[in-house]
């Protein structure tokens, strides 16, 4: 762990003891010590330990920090991690001068003192997880390279430490604060992007603060999302009619006392709620809608349908937004002391669950910190750290009816009022040097003015090319800027960039709506019906037969699968009712058979469908699954060809195929729980089907269980969320002729890594995984270390080290989880 160099009888390692103070038996000339993984509260005697150049106290109790360590002037290594630190004291650190590595993370620091930049030596510092609101006092360390100040309360960064010629510093993460100078999204560029923003806000200042707050509407179909939506863009009540239902969702804007809403309305029903994670970006203000009418405070079900679930989906996905609850039908509730009663029973159940996570994560913690060794969760703990610090703010219920002026008017003056109490709403504004605020302006002049094709989508290099000719700015100021700008842009929801989209990355969604519009010709309620619906121009169009149509309407109702050459007509036709004549967009778009669009490359990356090869069988030549053989051929090749068909886990029905082909469950299969806490959101399997199918060649799936095969093998991957804690569970069987056996558990693996790369879009959940014992009758299950290593980690290792001992004392031989050991 100790980076430096140090003979072994000067290294004194007394780290994982359990012990509450230092040992008296630490020789005196020690240069390292290790303390980390203890329980110390406070580190009294360490004065005497003048040689020590480095020390790592990590993972303890400490809530002061040790004001004697001002004696370890040697010190070049202090590792503070991990512990309840709460203030530094002066006068420490100038009297650390050869300090090279200071590790403070993870605490619950405030302030720092003002004399650590007298430190002078300091190359890298990690002041990450605390709860710093300013850093200017670390201006003027001359050496500073690394900085990392992720997730602290800092709304700024100081200039100071990104002018050239002041200090050295190459990295600097600080990701996860409320920043508002410079902006989240150009520290998300690195920096480069950092110290250009601090270029530009030296030549182009601008004081103004640009507040623009992406609000989204969420809620149940029919709550009146649309309606408050469209009344409050209007100052006044419109009405929609009840077939006018939103489809996918519908963007607009409203500027209102020098703040720019932009509106985003999600369509209620459910096939619609699995794609919004497209478009669901952190720190919006979520407006979430709820019929008082129909609302029920007697029929638990009511509560959890209407609110519930939106919120717990609101918190797995985005964990720091603000939700204003808004009841709407007051006019149709019996009088005002029905109204209250609601609100009364709504807000006090908010509470309630929004409590009963909290104490759900702690339990959680508690068990694991006192299990037999806590140290093998320490990722896990630190976790469940992070998900405890985050706070989901859900004010207050507003009840209005929609149909009275003075309502519209009471919501909007509601919202303002939100959104400008700092501490409710911290991300509204960012400071931007004027340039960026012109650069802005120019996309939509642009646009407007038609340079810009009607639909939006653009090249990034001709977008800038456009830009320079409306904007006095460089070309090189232009490339510093831009791409912080889209990304800037799409946080808030005026445009859409998907910059991780390899193939996409260098297209520019300007009108958001019309990609919206492109989805909702396929992810819908009644796809069967417009399936159906085709007509034979369109069919000849794709130089495709009636009698193909039918096939594709069954694939779609029987197995949840569309053909890509179906899903190029829907698109098509959807494009061609909004524009006219642009045979090139619609290729663009739509693609060939041949190629790929943008439509299939959004759906498939976004994990809405699943490229596939439907039915297969069994083929004991497929070749087996070697962990990190990036030779490995999987179902890949297939997946990518756009003249096939995809697989959309949300038109799945049932489980029949799967239940079929796997029988019953058979004693000696094996089998992992993966656990999620709080719980398993909404559509995550559906992604897991997605995910893990793709890497297999042969697999059946259902809408809760999938089964993969690879060679002869079978593993079968199911969500059981019927027991009170929800888990994922990976079967898989032995085959008749036993060669395969390592395989099985590789095929465990891969599965579960990937279920944590995908665990990760979920910035709210948290999982475990269990074993069951196989001991008769033992309810006990094996508990497994983190396994979120699994992608940078040797696992054989991982797993050879494992001793599993259940809570009923049984141990499981590791032979048997890992037969290479045989
Ligand atoms: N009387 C009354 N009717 C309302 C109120 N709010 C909404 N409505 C009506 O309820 C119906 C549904 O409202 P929408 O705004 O379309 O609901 P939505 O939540 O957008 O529904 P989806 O598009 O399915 O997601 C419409 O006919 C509205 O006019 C209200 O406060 N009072």
């Amino acid at each position: 762990m100790l980076p430096l160099d140090a003979s072994s009888w000067e290294v004194h390692d007394v780290s994982g003891q359990k012990r509450k103070a230092l040992p008296q038996d630490v020789p005196l000339h020690t240069r390292s010590l290790d303390l980390q993984r203890n329980k110390l509260k406070r580190v009294t005697g360490i004065s005497r330990f003048i040689f020590l150049t480095e020390i790592n106290l990590s993972r303890n109790k400490i809530v002061e920090f040790p004001h004697e360590m001002h004696n370890l002037q040697k010190l070049e290594g202090l590792y503070l991690n991990q512990n309840n630190i709460k203030s530094i004291p002066e006068e420490i650190f100038p009297h650390l001068r050869r300090l090279k590595f200071l590790k403070l993370s993870s605490n619950r620091l405030t302030k720092l003192p003002s004399d650590i930049n007298q430190s002078t030596s300091i190359i890298y510092l990690d002041l990450s997880k605390n709860c710093l609101q300013d850093i200017q006092p670390l201006v003027g360390l001359p050496k500073l390279k690394e900085l990392l100040v992720e997730k602290n309360q800092l709304t700024e960064l100081p200039s100071q430490l990104f002018q050239n010629g002041t200090c050295e510093l190459s990295v600097c993460k600080a990701m996860g604060n409320p920043l508002r100078c410079p902006p989240e999204e150009v520290c998300a560029g690195g920096i480069m992007d950092i110290k250009s923003y601090f270029q530009q806000m030296e030549e182009n200042p601008s004081t103004r603060s640009a507040l623009t707050v992406k609000t989204m509407f969420l809620g149940c179909s029919m709550a009146g999302k649309s309606t408050l939506c469209r009344s409050l863009k209007n100052g006044k009540p419109v009405a929609v009619a009840v077939e006018d239902r939103t489809e996918g969702i519908e963007i607009s804007q409203l500027y209102a006392q020098g703040v720019r809403f932009l509106f985003w309305d999600f369509a209620g029903q459910e096939e619609y709620y699995l794609t919004h994670h497209v478009f669901i970006t952190p720190r919006a203000l979520v407006i979430l809608t709820v019929d008082l009418a129909s609302y029920s405070t007697v029929d638990p079900q009511s509560f959890k349908d209407k609110i519930w679930f939106w919120i717990n989906n609101i918190q797995l996905r985005v964990p720091d937004s603000v939700v204003l609850l808004v009841g709407t039908h007051c006019d149709q509730c019996k009088d005002q002391k029905e109204v209250m009663e609601k609100k009364d029973d709504i807000e006090e159940k908010v509470k309630t669950m929004l409590a009963n996570r909290r104490a759900v994560l702690q339990q959680q913690k508690r068990n694991l910190e006192e299990d037999l060794n806590p140290s093998l969760f320490a990722d896990q703990l630190d976790e469940l750290d992070c998900l405890l610090e985050y706070n989901l703010k859900v004010l207050d219920l507003l009840p209005i009816n929609c149909t009275k002026i003075e309502d519209v008017v009471k919501l909007r003056s509601h919202i303002m009022t939100s959104i400008q109490s700092e501490s409710v709403f911290l991300y509204s504004g960012s400071i931007l040097p004027k340039s960026y605020e012109l650069v802005e302006q120019a996309i939509h002049a642009l646009h407007s003015l038609k340079e810009i094709p009607q639909h939006g989508i653009i090249q990034v290099e001709e977008l800038g090319d456009l830009i320079l000719r409306y904007v006095q700015l460089s070309r090189e100021s232009l490339h510093s800027i831009l791409r912080f700008l889209l990304r800037y842009l799409h946080r808030i929801g005026v445009i859409v960039w998907y910059e991780e989209i390899s193939a996409l990355s260098d297209r520019v969604f300007i009108q958001p709506s019309f990609l919206i519009t492109m989805f909702k010709t396929i992810v819908r309620y009644d796809l069967v019906k417009q399936l159906e619906g085709v007509s034979k121009d369109l069919l000849m169009q794709e130089g495709a037969l009636v009698k193909q149509k039918f096939t594709w309407v069954d694939d779609l109702r029987c197995r949840g699968t569309l053909h890509n050459a179906a899903l190029r007509i829907l698109v098509r036709r959807g494009i061609e009712e909004l524009i006219k004549n642009e045979d090139d967009l619609v290729v663009e778009v739509v693609g060939t058979k041949r190629e790929e669009g943008i439509i299939l490359t959004l759906l498939q990356h976004f994990e809405v469908c699943l490229p596939t090869v439907v039915g297969g069988t069994l083929n004991p030549q497929a070749p087996e699954f070697i962990p990190g053989d990036k030779q490995w051929k999987s179902a890949r090749e297939a997946k990518r060809d756009p003249d096939g068909a995809c697989l959309f886990p949300i038109y799945l029905k049932d489980d029949s195929i799967v239940c079929q082909k796997w029988g019953e469950d058979r004693q000696d299969d094996l089998s992992v729980h993966v656990y999620f806490l709080p719980e398993i959101p909404h559509g995550f399997f559906h992604r897991v089907i997605v995910k893990t199918c793709s890497l297999y060649p042969t697999h059946w799936v259902g809408r809760e269980q999938c089964l993969l095969c690879c060679g002869n093998r079978l593993c079968l991957v199911r969500q059981n969320d019927k027991d009170e804690d929800p888990f994922i569970e990976i079967r898989s069987r032995r085959p008749e002729q036993d060669e395969g056996f390592r395989s099985l558990w590789d095929l465990i693996l891969a599965v579960m890594s990937k279920l944590f790369v995908l665990s990760r879009q979920w910035p709210g959940l948290t999982q475990q995984v269990h074993t069951p014992c196989p001991e008769k009758g033992c309810p006990h299950y094996f508990t497994w270390r983190d396994w979120q290593e699994l992608n940078n980690t040797d696992f054989y290792n991982l797993v050879k080290e494992e001793k599993l001992v259940c809570k009923g004392g049984h141990t499981r031989r590791t032979e048997l989880i890992f037969p290479k050991d045989k």
